[in-house]
């Protein structure tokens, strides 16, 4: 596996200072923890909603369910707003996501 944090590439010259070098390493290091936890967390939340799907395929529930995503939304782009994340793009990720899981439910009530 590349270590993408300390590998040198056409982004990072190699000629650039020290302490500009390590900071940008460092800051790196950083962004790839943040980004392994956005995946443990994601494929948690994936866990949970599969689980959803098979409770809705079993009881013969729509696999959307619009007023819970208006309800999501909501919440979401007040917490993105509090915590300085552009609320569009919070939107957009959580649309994102939740057009995947209605993807898997549609399948397992196919199933
Ligand atoms: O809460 C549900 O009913 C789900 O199916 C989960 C979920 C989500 O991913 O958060 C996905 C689809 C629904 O339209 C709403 C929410």
């Amino acid at each position: 596996m590349t270590d993408h944090a300390t590998t040198p590439d056409a982004g990072t010259p190699e000629g650039i200072d020290d302490a500009v070098r390590a900071e940008l390493t460092s800051l790196r290091e950083s962004i790839d923890n943040i980004d392994a936890a956005v995946v443990h967390m994601l494929a948690e939340r994936f866990k949970a909603t599969q689980r959803v799907g098979r409770l809705k395929a079993e009881h013969k529930l729509p696999p959307a369910d619009p007023a819970r995503e208006r309800d999501q939304i909501k919440r979401l782009r007040e917490l993105a707003a509090g915590a300085h994340l552009d609320p569009v793009f919070a939107e957009k990720f959580l649309n994102f996501i939740i057009a995947e899981v209605i993807r898997h439910h549609e399948a397992i009530a196919r199933a």
